[in-house]
C-alpha cells in the first residue's frame, strides 16, 4: 500500500474571488519514499503540503495516508516549515519532548527515543540552551528533532532550508540525507531549488502555476548514499540541465 495516495484532488480557496489553487493533482508516494514537490511561486506546493497535513480540506478528488483518508492534522504527520516555531522560553529538550508530554505519555515511553533523534540532529550537546541561543539551522534540527520524537513516519516539509544561509543550507541538506538513511521516513519536501530537489529526492513533481498542477514525473536516477560532491557531477548537470528545460515549457 502507498503510504500516501492523491487522486484527482483539487483546491480551491473560496472568496469574492475564488483562488483555484491546484486542479486534478494525483500522487503516490511509497513508503519511504523522499518526494520532492518543485515548482515556482504560487503553484500550490503548500497547499497541497498543507491538504496532506490535514491544515486544509480538498474541494475535490481523494487523500488518503496509509489508506485513511486525511480529516485533520495528526502525530503521524510532522510538519517542518522554513521557521521552526520554537516555544521561546523552553529549552531545546523541553521543546522537543513537549508532544508527548502534552499527550500524557509516561517518560518512559519518550525519553531514550527524544535522547537518540536529539543525537541524529547532533543536538545532544544543547539541549539546554534555549532557543535565543541557537543559530537559524541548529533551531531547524530542533524542529526535526521534534517531529522525529512525535514518531511521525511522514515528514511534510515546506522549504525547511530556505531561509537558512547557503553554508548551512548544505551542511542541513546532508543531516538530512543521513537522518532518512537511518530512519526511512516517508517525505513530502516543498522546495523551489532544482539542486535541493535533485539532491534529496527519489522522485521529484515538477508543478506549474495557476492552477497549480503537476506537469511531470522525474525519477532521480542517482544511487544512494549521496553526497555533496554529487552536484558537481555530470549526471546531476544533465538531470538539472532536463528540469530547468521542463520547467520553462
Ligand atoms: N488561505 C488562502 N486563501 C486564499 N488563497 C490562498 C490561500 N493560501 C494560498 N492561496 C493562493 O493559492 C495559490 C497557491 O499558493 P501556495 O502558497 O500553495 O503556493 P506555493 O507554490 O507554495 O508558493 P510559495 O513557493 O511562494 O510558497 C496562490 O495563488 C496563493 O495566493
Amino acid at each position: 500500500m502507498s503510504a500516501i495516495t492523491i487522486q484527482r484532488l483539487s483546491k480551491t480557496y473560496p472568496g469574492a474571488q475564488p483562488v483555484h489553487a491546484l486542479d486534478d493533482i494525483d500522487l503516490q508516494v511509497r513508503q519511504g519514499e523522499f518526494v520532492a514537490l518543485l515548482g515556482p511561486s504560487g503553484c500550490g506546493k503548500s497547499t497541497l503540503l498543507n491538504l496532506i497535513a490535514g491544515f486544509e480540506q480538498p474541494s475535490d478528488g481523494e487523500l488518503r495516508v496509509d489508506g485513511k483518508p486525511v480529516a485533520k492534522p495528526g502525530p503521524e504527520r510532522g510538519v517542518v516549515f522554513q521557521e521552526a516555531a520554537l516555544f521561546p522560553w523552553l529549552n531545546v529538550w523541553d521543546n522537543v519532548v513537549f508532544g508527548p508530554q502534552m499527550a500524557g505519555k509516561p517518560k518512559a515511553e519518550y525519553e531514550a527515543h527524544a535522547h537518540e533523534m536529539l543525537e541524529i540532529t547532533g543536538l545532544s550537546q544543547f539541549t539546554k540552551h534555549l532557543p535565543v541561543q541557537l543559530s537559524g539551522g541548529m533551531r531547524q534540527r530542533v524542529g526535526i528533532a521534534r517531529v522525529l520524537t512525535l514518531g511521525s513516519q511522514v515528514l511534510l516539509m515546506d522549504e525547511p532550508f530556505g531561509a537558512l544561509d547557503a553554508q548551512t543550507r548544505l551542511t542541513m541538506q546532508e543531516l538530512l540525507l543521513s537522518v532518512w538513511s537511518r530512519l526511512q521516513k516517508t517525505v513530502v519536501f516543498v522546495t523551489h531549488d532544482i539542486d535541493e530537489a535533485i539532491l534529496l529526492a527519489d522522485t521529484i513533481y515538477v508543478m506549474s502555476a495557476r492552477p497549480g498542477r503537476i506537469t511531470t514525473r522525474i525519477d532521480v536516477p542517482i544511487e544512494r548514499p549521496r553526497s555533496l560532491e554529487l552536484t558537481t557531477s555530470d549526471v546531476f548537470n544533465r538531470l538539472k540541465r532536463d528540469i530547468m528545460r521542463q520547467i520553462r515549457h
